[in-house]
């Protein structure tokens, strides 16, 4: 569980979050929702210490995030809104089994992780291209890759379907849902729910860095109404 407790952030004394109160359970898929600059990605970064609260606190498994970084970033999976923000190495292949390596894992469980990581992005068999060499969309699946090659008991994705094309969305949209299904937490922020929101178990949206909706989909939709987000059809949530 990620559990984030009366968190609040100012940047240069101008608050951005402001007493964020959540939790997101094992196997929960939450959407992130709200216009641009309400605090979505401040309030992410804080899921695994890239920021600090100024009051409050970020627990991971129950863990404050404060007491041990290294536990935190092994179990929240990260994908930055800018996909350039996190790769390390040249070449898709090896950039996707970094994480895994530095895990100690064995050769046959990297490879087994990159593959599948690969294929859940619609990236299979580009193991060998060099990664400034591909477009912003391919180099967006390629960030999702590495953060699902490590297996992360919770992932937290800052949208990460900028630029992709519809395959490649749905793709990682039902890989998501099956790790979901499967226990891993989800939490996911974007300003559009098509598509998205009937797989969600969830939905909150910020504003002006406070929570304000926070529930099923189906009703949170009805309160979205001034928050910017774009909504889907009702029925299909
Ligand atoms: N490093 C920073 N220094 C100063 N101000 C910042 C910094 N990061 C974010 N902000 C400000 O905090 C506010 C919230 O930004 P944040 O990126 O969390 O919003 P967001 O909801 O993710 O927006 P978007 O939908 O555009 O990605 C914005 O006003 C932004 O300018």
């Amino acid at each position: 569980m990620i559990e984030f407790r009366s968190v609040s952030h100012a940047f240069d004394d101008v608050p951005v979050l402001e007493d964020v109160s959540l939790s997101i359970d094992a196997g929960e898929f939450v959407l992130l929702a709200g216009a641009n600059g309400s605090g979505k990605t401040t309030l992410l970064r804080h899921s695994n210490g890239l920021l600090e609260p100024d009051a409050g606190e970020v627990l991971v498994d129950g863990t404050p995030v404060a007491e041990d970084l290294i536990a935190a970033r092994s179990s929240v999976g990260m994908v930055f809104q800018h996909p350039r923000d996190q790769f390390v190495a040249a070449t898709v292949g090896a950039d996707v089994a970094f994480g895994p390596e530095n895990l100690g894992l064995d050769r046959a469980e990297i490879d087994r992780r990159v593959a599948a990581a690969l294929e859940a992005v619609n990236m299979a068999g580009h193991e060998d291209e060099r990664i400034d060499a591909l477009s912003g969309g391919e180099q967006s699946r390629v960030a999702i890759a590495g953060a699902l090659a490590m297996e992360p008991t919770h992932l937290v994705l800052d949208e990460p379907f900028t630029g992709l094309d519809e395959p490649a969305r749905r793709s990682v949209l039902e890989r998501l849902a099956s790790l979901s299904a499967d226990g891993t937490g989800v939490l996911l922020a974007t300003h559009d729910l098509r598509d998205v929101c009937e797989l969600a178990d969830r939905v909150i949206a910020m504003h002006d860095g406070r929570v304000a909706v926070d529930g099923p989909p189906a009703d949170a939709l009805d309160e979205l109404d001034g928050l910017e987000v774009r909504v889907p059809d009702t029925t299909r949530c």
